[in-house]
């Protein structure tokens, strides 16, 4: 499997309004396209501080960040945004959703920027195939407000796959459903996993991350 990410000696050090804190040190992690790796840890562990270093939300103050072997520690916040939108996917917690635009057109809002040239019929090809991908293909006429929990989380992952991300990064994301439907919402990461992409699950939920290929868990800021 290809390398997509490689992090050596990654650290974070935030400071808020009291004392600088060191959130994460000495972070080293590999990814390889289809590989799932969920990280775990208690809250405050730092989970989504790795999250958004990851997903070029933040940068390291120490150690190195590589993508597909390029080095991406210090990429200026353009070429970053760039790089976001072309080469990651983001799942969150809540579903971020338009209520007023139906679930394809939800879809079709992650292909506006940078896809320009895409015709409508092509851009219509790719949000049904998204939204098939994670079984809600029925639903693309569909408002938000008229769909499941579960449904609409899998709306907001085939917003995340319709560009085809290298990497998909999930925070939380059965955090709000039962446990039923966040085991399919599982399920259909692992799928993406399955179909090459690298996978980062951070999830409080055990039995969630013992599914996936690798797990990881943030101790005080430190991998085990
Ligand atoms: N700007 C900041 N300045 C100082 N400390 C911060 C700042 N932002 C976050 N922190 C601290 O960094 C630690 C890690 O935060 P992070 O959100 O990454 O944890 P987490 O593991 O995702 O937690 P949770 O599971 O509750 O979401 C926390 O103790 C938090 O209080």
């Amino acid at each position: 499997m290809t390398e997509l990410i490689r992090m050596r000696g990654v650290s974070r050090t935030l400071t808020g309004q009291g004392e600088p804190r060191a959130v994460l040190s000495g972070i080293d992690l590999t990814i390889r396209g289809g590989q799932s790796v969920a990280v775990v840890g208690r809250s405050g562990s730092g989970k989504s501080t790795l999250l958004s270093l990851l997903g070029l939300f933040d940068r390291p103050d120490g150690g190195t960040y590589l993508l597909r072997g390029k080095d991406i520690t210090h990429l200026p916040e353009r070429r970053a945004a760039a790089l976001r939108s072309a080469g990651f996917g983001f799942v969150f917690q809540r579903f971020l959703l338009l209520n007023h635009l139906t679930a394809a057109q939800n879809v079709a809002m992650a292909l506006v920027n940078g896809q320009g040239w895409l015709t409508r019929r092509q851009r219509r090809a790719k949000v049904l195939a998204a939204l098939d991908l994670v079984g809600v293909a029925h639903l693309a006429g569909h408002r938000p407000p008229r769909l499941s929990g579960g449904e609409q989380q899998r709306v907001a992952i085939a917003r995340a796959l319709v560009r085809e991300p290298e990497v998909l990064l999930a925070d939380e994301p059965t955090g709000a459903l039962d446990t039923e439907t966040g085991n399919l919402v599982v399920e259909v990461l692992r799928g993406a996993a399955r179909r090459g992409c690298g996978l980062v699950l951070v999830t409080h939920d055990r039995e969630h991350a013992d599914k996936m290929d690798t797990v990881l868990e943030l101790v005080e800021g430190r991998l085990t």
